[in-house]
């Protein structure tokens, strides 16, 4: 017969790393061979707390919540391994708790979970392209507390029908939120349509959106042509920079909204349409009603769940991680591998306001990541934003938010069109805006 010790042997060895903490996580049994392993001598460990030992030991954790942890997946030696914790209870109190893992059967689980996860990954993949979608929840980045709400707001938006307008500066990552909101919501397996509003003539908005009928004008295909809202049909329609739209078109297509259907130009017949529609803008809506250059009854209608994105200047702690995610894109784009970066060059980064906000971030990681010769990103690849930080103060101190919004959208014009030698096209690619939208600012803001 074996003895009690020898079966307990016999059992940690198809336990892996087995220990043990008491109600104030102080280690109160480590098997063995994984103490050896880990190069722990017993009278040196036991009675200590468990995070002096270890600093990520969850079991502290568990303690807290009398809740077990189970099922995580890590790497040891190469080897995948589930690790559990639990909690150790007497008479509904909590005593203690443990961890360990399991090696056994471990791959072949992995193997399929990988292989499952592949296929999802694949149909996604296929869902995206078919569907017009190009992102996902998991492309929004960002570990601030506004990121967190914005995820939580998508996620319960998504499951409504309502429609939504989503507000915040140029380069917020509006367009990102829209496609998530689709990706998330029931419409997903159906198209995801945009329409850039400031991107289409007035006289053409009305025949992009409802469609035409045969012979409506002259030029019209011979078959006439579904507007945006047929294309969409069971989708989503993104109506970005809505607040470009002219009051003509706003009173279209509100009515569309009002009575769910709409009329092909030169039609005869009502279509009816089940779309969402998610508008965008980064006017300030409310203003331009007040102005009357929006319609209020149409700003009603469209801001039934309203999501406004705050300015990246607003969540800086964002910043290292979308520099992380940047730097890793662009580094892989250019063959450059794992590029790293100075903890001195991300102050640069921190420092500035980016009043262009993510876009312009984005574009000052590929700037650097294309101009370095190593996989090193320094403060010197940043050089050229520090006369910028320096300009931010004069730019926003004594001044209200209009009028320092405008102060900075004309200074980011102009640094688009200087880089671009006043090429407006290149400019508003750059800007990532309509080239109308660009003339208009140019404009208002009295650029010459
Ligand atoms: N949270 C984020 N995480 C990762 N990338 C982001 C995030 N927000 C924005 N981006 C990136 O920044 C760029 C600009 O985003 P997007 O086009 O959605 O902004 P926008 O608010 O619609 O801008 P605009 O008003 O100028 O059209 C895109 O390349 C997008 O992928």
């Amino acid at each position: 017969m074996a003895t009690h010790s020898e079966i307990m042997k016999q059992v940690c060895t198809h336990l892996y790393g087995l220990v043990v903490v008491d109600h104030k996580a102080r280690i109160v049994f480590v098997e063995e061979n994984y103490a050896k392993l880990k190069g722990w001598k017993m009278e040196d460990i036991i009675g200590r707390y468990i995070k002096d030992v270890v600093a990520t030991s969850r079991l502290p954790a568990v303690l807290e919540t009398g809740k077990p942890i189970l099922g995580e997946i890590f790497y040891s030696e190469g080897k995948p391994l589930i690790c559990n914790r639990v909690p150790l209870a007497k008479d509904g109190v909590i005593i203690g708790a443990m961890s360990f893992s399991v090696f056994e059967g471990v791959d072949k689980l992995i193997y399929s979970v990988e292989e499952l996860r592949g296929e999802l990954n694949y149909y996604k993949e296929k869902l995206k392209n078919n569907s017009g979608v190009k992102y996902s929840l998991e492309n929004i980045i960002g570990s601030s507390d506004a990121v967190a709400a914005l995820r939580t707001i998508i996620v319960r938006a998504a499951c409504a029908n309502s429609t939504v307008l989503i507000q915040g500066e140029t380069g917020t990552g509006k367009e990102l939120v829209a496609h998530a909101l689709h990706q998330e919501s029931r419409r997903s397996h159906h198209p995801f349509v945009k329409l850039n509003c400031a991107a289409i003539p007035n006289e053409l908005i009305e025949s992009e959106l409802f469609g035409y009928d045969e012979g409506a004008f002259t030029g019209a295909r011979r078959a006439g042509k579904k507007g945006k809202f047929e294309i969409a049909e069971k989708g989503t329609l993104f109506l970005d920079e809505v607040s470009q739209l002219s009051l003509a078109a706003q009173a279209k297509l509100l009515r569309a909204l009002q009575e769910k259907e709409i009329e092909r130009v030169g039609g005869t017949a009502p279509i009816s349409v089940n779309i969402r529609i998610v508008a965008a803008t980064n006017d300030d809506l409310e203003d331009l009603v007040k102005q009357g250059t929006f319609r209020s009854d149409l700003y009603y209608r469209l801001n039934v769940i309203p999501i406004k994105i705050a300015p990246l200047r607003e969540r800086k702690t964002d910043i290292p991680l979308l520099i992380e995610n940047f730097i890793e894109r662009y580094g892989d784009q250019a063959g450059l591998g794992k590029v790293a970066i100075a903890p001195e060059a991300v102050k640069i980064l921190m420092a500035y306001e980016w009043p262009g906000n993510i876009r312009e971030l984005e574009h000052a990681i590929e700037r650097a990541v294309n101009h370095c010769n190593s996989s090193f990103l320094e403060p010197i690849h940043f050089q050229w934003l520090l006369p910028k930080i320096q300009k931010q103060g004069k730019f926003t101190a004594g001044r209200g938010i209009q009028e320092a919004k405008a102060a900075i959208e004309k200074e980011v014009i102009l640094d688009a069109l200087q880089s671009t030698q006043g090429n407006k096209k290149k400019a508003a690619e750059l800007l990532g805006i309509a080239r109308p939208l660009l003339y208009q600012k140019i404009r208002r803001l009295g650029i010459q």
